[in-house]
């Protein structure tokens, strides 16, 4: 099939068949190994390895004013592809382009237990590259966002889990990213916060940026995204309209939770046929600013400047 020869300048993301493999060690026992090399690997103090597959293959394009949901089962690598679209892991193989930094808020991300919420606000904008005189007068408007009272004065280590995820939300939000990424970070806001933060990625994206939330929840994919990502195993089954897919992926999870394993098993295959396949043909970086992140090069050589991907939409 011929693919049509457009040019879309509102790309901000590019993930060019991604793979990210992690080597662990594996539990000698389990391991199937006979007792002699058992033994030798004790001696030397290494335990058998095993290769951990977390994404594989996976290629995409996002673009300006998208909202992607991204869903899959425990374990399915949605996790790890935020990590490496944000570059804070490197890829075994593949390559991300995005036209500007990609900010993560997770449930993870770092802040100093010992410092006050207002304090950690200040931190939080001077790690995402605010001045410090910018930094400071983000307070005010960070600290109303996470609407957290007067706790936003006591230290970050006497808040529940949700509190702490309305200030890490409200923290990224600051620099006004135009990629953000979010795991699972809303999960534990109340209902009030919840109408809040996605009021307040509908602004960004309305500013023609481009927000991903990893999310459990198929029906907060189905009512904040435009778009979504099913995962299984590390592989893209489904990239397509948010409302299409997350209806498919919450028939999957509840064929599953029935113990209705052949059902299960035909929706997933109708979600992979239903799926096209994107290869990406970088001829140029997308506009304006494009860099290309944490590349890791494949073993064919390829075209090295721009960006055209073989879908349905070109870049
Ligand atoms: N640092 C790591 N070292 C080894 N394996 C890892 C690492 N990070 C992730 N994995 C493995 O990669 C796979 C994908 O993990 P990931 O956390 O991305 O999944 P997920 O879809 O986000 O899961 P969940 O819904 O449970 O949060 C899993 O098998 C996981 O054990």
């Amino acid at each position: 099939m011929p693919w049509p020869d457009l040019v879309d300048e509102s790309a901000t993301v590019v993930v060019d068949d991604l793979s990210m493999r992690y080597h662990v060690t594996a539990d000698a026992d389990e391991a199937g190994l006979g007792r002699t090399a058992r033994t030798v690997r004790a001696l030397v103090g290494r335990g058998p390895s095993m290769i951990v597959r977390a994404i594989s293959s996976v290629s995409f394009v996002a673009h300006g004013g998208e909202q992607i949901g991204i869903v899959g089962q425990n374990g399915s690598g949605k996790s790890t592809l935020l990590r490496v679209v944000a570059g804070l892991e490197r890829p075994s193989r593949g390559r991300v382009l995005a036209t500007s930094q990609p900010v993560l808020i997770g449930v993870n991300a770092a802040l100093q237990p010992e410092l006050s919420g207002a304090q950690n606000i200040r931190l939080g904008c001077l790690a995402m590259g605010l001045d410090p005189d910018r930094a400071r007068a983000a307070v005010p408007e960070v600290a109303e966002l996470a609407d957290l009272g007067d706790a936003i004065r006591r230290p970050m280590k006497s808040y529940s889990s949700g509190m702490a995820a309305r200030l890490r939300f409200a923290i990224a939000t600051a620099a006004n990213p135009h990629i953000l990424l979010i795991d699972e970070a809303l999960a534990t806001g109340d209902a009030a916060f919840r109408e809040r933060s996605e009021a307040r990625m509908e602004a960004l994206r309305r500013d023609a940026g481009t927000v991903f939330l990893v999310s459990h929840a198929a029906r907060t994919i189905e009512e904040t995204c435009t778009r979504a990502l099913w995962l299984e195993h590390g592989r893209v089954v489904l990239d397509g309209p948010a409302a299409d897919v997350a209806l498919r992926y919450r028939r999957f999870a509840w064929a599953l939770a029935k113990n209705r394993p052949n059902q299960a098993r035909k929706i997933i295959d109708a979600a992979r046929q239903a799926h096209e396949e994107v290869a990406v043909h970088v001829l140029r970086t997308p506009a304006p600013r494009g860099i290309a992140r944490h590349a890791r090069p494949r073993v064919r050589p390829r075209t090295p400047a721009g960006v055209t991907a073989r879908t349905r939409e070109e870049i």
